[in-house]
């Protein structure tokens, strides 16, 4: 019987000291041209490939289906132009496995005389450390040198391979070439192996593999205190591990060193405290900078974890995600320094205040001016610290499409999160971001979603935390709505130091959309958050993804400055606003195992975009504005359908390799409805058909939603596009038209009279000496004519003017008081109210359009009172004149009578039009509040309306 994991302890053992050899033979060879910068700028030598080949050829034969997350990978070696030192790298390696077997050593780990390898043997060996890691399994993590800049000064580095099972460190082991055997002895011997297993203790040799001794941390006196930390400031903090030192008591002068001997260190007993706390919010610390050392230090009665006190996370993938910063430490000891960093953030963030500032500044010997600075800085509040939520943080929930910067994709990508307690909220944005500004969406509890506009940089949500309350979880969805170009690269979210964030339950429908500039949201006020499938989604109470854009067409064609088209793009695109960013080459393809939960459903409307212009008409607005490319791609129905190249069933058929058993809804396209009332659809009949040829193929979870008749000219044009302000005003135009000609009325326009009687017998009026055969009743005067020549004679303009008509055979008189013609001025009235409805109602602005609508019906009232007076006017001279004696009197309705009486309509129309409008556009800015989480009533209400 042997001990638990005795056999990878062996292989580790075996493959470490043959990388330490080759890496100090290395070190004193090493020459110029010798090492490559890595893209995070940090140097790599051949002998950290070299090592990397080593360890990973053995671990490939020893246990062939193991992962291996290791630290280099072989691209750039493989490169034409880095032959040179891929030679050495090779011919280092080759050196490494040859070497004769020592004691312990196993052939068949395919090392020892005769074990030479190809070079492409050797790189792939070393790309068996490209694993991605995660929770579960047998798994090695290995820094082939960690360290290189220690290594390169010729001072301390570190070959660190840890085994790992169920992301739990099993075996760890660590070859110190530089490391002094005995650290109270630094001229002495060097050269250290570290070695520890799982409840089986740790234990240093040294690097011929003899002299063991076991490993225990010893309880420090305060007086021996002193930490371990990294030679490199830029990797760990030197000045807040003062601070904490400050707080402990500790005199003693830390120990810089390089790499994981700082683990080693630790373990020994050489230090008391291992402290490294980020300098970048973004960095992650990597698991094979950690692995080994912190199983050595358990093992030797230490403890490691976060600065929070919280285990190191192995099970995330290639990095410990959010753990932040690291503390080793004795066990005993270990506790005092979680408490001691507790403090130290405390005392970071009050100093942050300016007056702390201040009176860190300033001199002692200005005791009066230190000691009222000390006493205000303690007096004010705390500064609050922040808890800063790195983008990689797994309860961030992502949706939509990110690229890797991490920067949102597609108009409506963005992310979710539950937060408890939450008060502040800031976005840390990356140079990525689209500049000056990008519009988001931000909805806390489900409610309608606010805009804010965020630009590279830190950006502090204007949360309202007047209502908070402690433990009570805060649902934030935020999402970039831009319909183009509109780029989130997110670096870190800050919250209020005591928020905790919670999983982010997702629907349990999600729903993916695909279309166009109308799924895309183009022009809307707030973009794709005012769209279809967004108000869709939010209808469903779903999630939901839009991958859409204006002018995107389904084949691969150039359209509307996007290079490619959907069926390309959907797969692995980029946006046109990046066709010409280095970063964006339209190779990258989407990660769709990150949709997560997967789609429900897939909701295509796509077509409109590559139609051609037969099919669909130019419609009035676009030729009143004169759009005149906008006449659709001409792809002939059947090359849309189906040809040799990229086309609607192609397309199909990559879908069903991602989304293999979800229903495909095929949305006919709306149509493009004219002024007239009809509606010109394109490419009918070949969706049906799309779907008959998919279906021979054996899909049958794929269905047509028809959308004839869903859409009306006044559901595009008229929220859209304007165009139903412009018919709204061309009412009011027409009215206000008729409304002045009928103000103007008598004498000026003859014809423009309310009511006009005819004579039969030839009568006399008060107002004329001769005969008269006819008379006309105007908004101001009235007229006369001649029965002897029919000229016609007015009495003068007059606000209620009064008319007397005398009966040829009777002293009998009809009169027309001034008191039947008074009302009529009436008519000016409802025009000039008629002229200010008309001005509001070219403005696109709601409130303005609203109060147009009002002084519409206003105009409308005064025109119907008017009206009113004309009839009564007409009611009335009909009357009085056909009752006279002797005389054969017909009144009759004017022009002017009928004008008011169209105009009253017409303002009728004009503000309907604008209510109903409004109405349409207040179910578009309808959104649902749908709680899915527990949570019971919402505390942050709404955003503060700030901006
Ligand atoms: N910004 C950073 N913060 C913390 N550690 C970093 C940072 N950049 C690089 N490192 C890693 O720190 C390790 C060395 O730590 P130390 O300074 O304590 O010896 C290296 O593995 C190095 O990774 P890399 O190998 O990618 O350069
Ligand atoms: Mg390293």
């Amino acid at each position: 019987m042997s001990l638990k994991y005795a056999l990878e302890k062996e292989v580790a053992v075996a493959a470490v000291l043959r990388a330490c050899k080759l890496t100090s033979s290395v070190f004193n060879k090493l020459v110029k041209g010798e090492q490559l910068t890595k893209g995070d700028k940090s140097p790599v030598t051949v002998g950290d490939y070299a090592a990397q080949a080593v360890v990973n050829t053995i671990l490939a034969n020893a246990f062939p289906d193991d992962k291996v997350v290791g630290e280099e990978d072989s691209s750039d070696l493989r490169l034409e132009t880095n032959s040179d030192l891929r030679n050495r790298v090779v011919e280092l390696a080759n050196q490494a496995l040859t070497d004769d077997l020592t004691l312990g050593d196993n052939v068949q780990w395919g090392i020892g005389p005769g074990s030479e390898r190809t070079s492409g043997e050797l790189m792939n060996a070393i790309d068996r450390g490209n694993h991605e890691g995660g929770k579960v399994g047998r798994l090695w993590t290995l820094d082939p040198i960690d360290g290189t800049k220690g290594f390169l000064r010729g001072e301390q580095y570190a070959v660190c391979l840890a085994f790992l099972v169920d992301s739990k460190v099993q075996v760890g082991v660590i070859g110190c070439p530089n490391l002094p055997v005995v650290a109270t002895n630094p001229d002495g011997r060097r050269g250290c192996l570290l070695i520890a297993v799982r409840g089986q203790g740790a234990e240093q040799r040294s690097l011929d593999n003899s002299n063991p001794q076991r490993l225990a941390i010893p309880k420090f006196k305060d007086a021996d205190l002193n930490f371990l930390e990294s030679v490199d400031p830029g990797h760990s903090s030197h000045g807040f591990n003062e601070r904490v030192a400050r707080i402990l008591n500790v005199s003693r002068e830390p120990t810089r060193m390089d790499s994981q001997a700082k683990y080693c260190a630790l373990a020994r007993g050489d230090g008391a405290i291992y402290l490294r706390m980020p300098v970048r919010a973004d960095y992650e610390e990597k698991i094979w900078d950690h692995a080994a050392g912190c199983l050595i230090v358990e093992e030797a009665g230490g403890l490691v974890t976060d600065s929070c006190g919280e285990a190191l996370k192995f099970g995330l993938g290639r990095t410990l995600g959010q753990n932040f910063g690291v503390v080793g430490a004795g066990k005993d000891l270990h506790s005092k320094v979680i408490e001691a960093i507790k403090r130290a953030k405390q005392e970071e963030a009050a100093e942050n205040q300016p007056v702390c500032l201040l009176w860190s500044s300033v001199r002692f010997d200005m005791l009066v001016v230190k000691s009222i600075l000390l006493l205000s800085c303690l007096m004010l509040p705390k500064a609050q610290a922040e808890k800063i939520v790195r983008n990689t943080d797994p309860q961030i929930y992502y949706h939509g499409r990110w690229d890797k910067s991490p920067g949102t994709w597609w108009a409506g990508t963005g992310f979710k999160l539950n937060v408890q307690n939450l008060r502040t909220l800031a976005l840390n944005l990356g140079p990525h971001t689209t500049s000056p500004t990008v519009p988001i969406g931000v909805s806390l509890d489900y409610e309608a979603f606010v805009t804010v506009n965020i630009s590279a940089g830190n950006n502090v949500l204007p949360l309202d935390s007047s209502e908070s309350s402690e433990k009570k979880n805060t649902v934030v969805r935020i999402n970039s709505w831009g319909w183009q170009n509109n780029r989130v690269n997110l670096e870190s979210i800050a919250l209020n130091a005591d928020a905790k964030l919670l999983p982010y339950t997702p629907s349990r429908l999600t729903l993916q959309f695909i279309g166009d500039s109308l799924s895309a949201g183009q022009y809307l006020p707030q973009g794709v958050d005012q769209a279809w499938p967004f108000l869709v989604g939010e209808a469903f109470k779903a999630e939901h993804v839009v991958v859409a854009q204006p002018g995107i067409a389904l084949t691969d064609i150039v359209s509307y400055g996007n290079p490619r088209g959907m069926s390309v793009q959907f797969f692995k695109t980029e946006d046109s606003g990046y066709y010409y960013s280095t970063d964006h080459n339209y190779t990258t393809p989407w990660d769709f195992s990150r949709d997560v939960p997967s789609p429900s459903a897939v909701i295509l409307h796509l077509g409109y975009i590559v139609s051609t212009s037969e099919d669909r008409p130019v419609h009035y607005l676009q030729s009143q504005l004169n759009r005149a490319n906008d006449n659709g791609q001409n792809v002939p129905a059947d090359t849309f359908v189906q040809a040799s190249t990229l086309n609607y069933l192609v397309f199909l058929g990559h879908l069903r390799k991602i989304y293999r058993t979800q229903p495909l809804l095929i949305l006919t396209p709306w149509g493009w409805p004219q002024p007239d009332g009809t509606v010109g659809y394109y490419y009918q009949g070949k969706y049906e058909e799309i779907l008959n040829l998919w279906k021979a193929a054996g899909d049958h979870s794929t269905y047509l939603v028809n959308t004839t008749g869903w859409v009306t000219y006044d559901d595009i044009f008229h929220d859209l596009y304007g165009a139903g302000v412009l018919k709204n005003s061309a009412k009011s135009l027409c009215a206000l038209v008729l409304l002045i000609i009928v103000s103007i009325s008598l004498p000026s326009f003859s014809a423009m009279d309310v009511a006009r009687t005819h004579f039969g017998t030839e009568i006399l009026s008060d107002n004329e000496d001769d005969a008269i055969s006819q008379l006309r009743f105007g908004i101001w005067s009235v007229c006369f004519y001649r029965a002897s020549d029919g000229d016609r004679f007015c009495s003068p303009r007059h606000h209620g003017y009064a008319v007397s008509i005398q009966s040829p055979t009777s002293s009998d008189t009809a009169t027309v008081g001034s008191s039947w013609t008074r009302g009529l001025a009436i008519h000016p009235v409802a025009a000039a109210i008629t002229f200010f409805a008309l001005l509001f109602s070219f403005s696109t602005h709601v409130t303005i359009t609203l109060v147009a609508s009002l002084l519409s019906f206003l105009a409308a009232l005064l025109t119907l009172i008017a009206f009113a007076c004309d009839i009564a006017l007409f009611a009335f001279a009909k009357h009085k004149f056909g009752d006279l004696d002797g005389v054969d009197a017909d009144t009759d309705t004017g022009p002017a009578f009928w004008l008011t009486f169209v105009s009253f309509f017409l303002l009728c129309f004009a503000g309907c039009t604008v209510c109903f409008g409004r109405r349409r556009a207040r179910m578009n800015n309808a959104s649902s509040s749908y709680p899915m989480t527990t949570s019971s009533t919402p505390f942050w209400k709404r955003l503060r309306r700030i901006y």
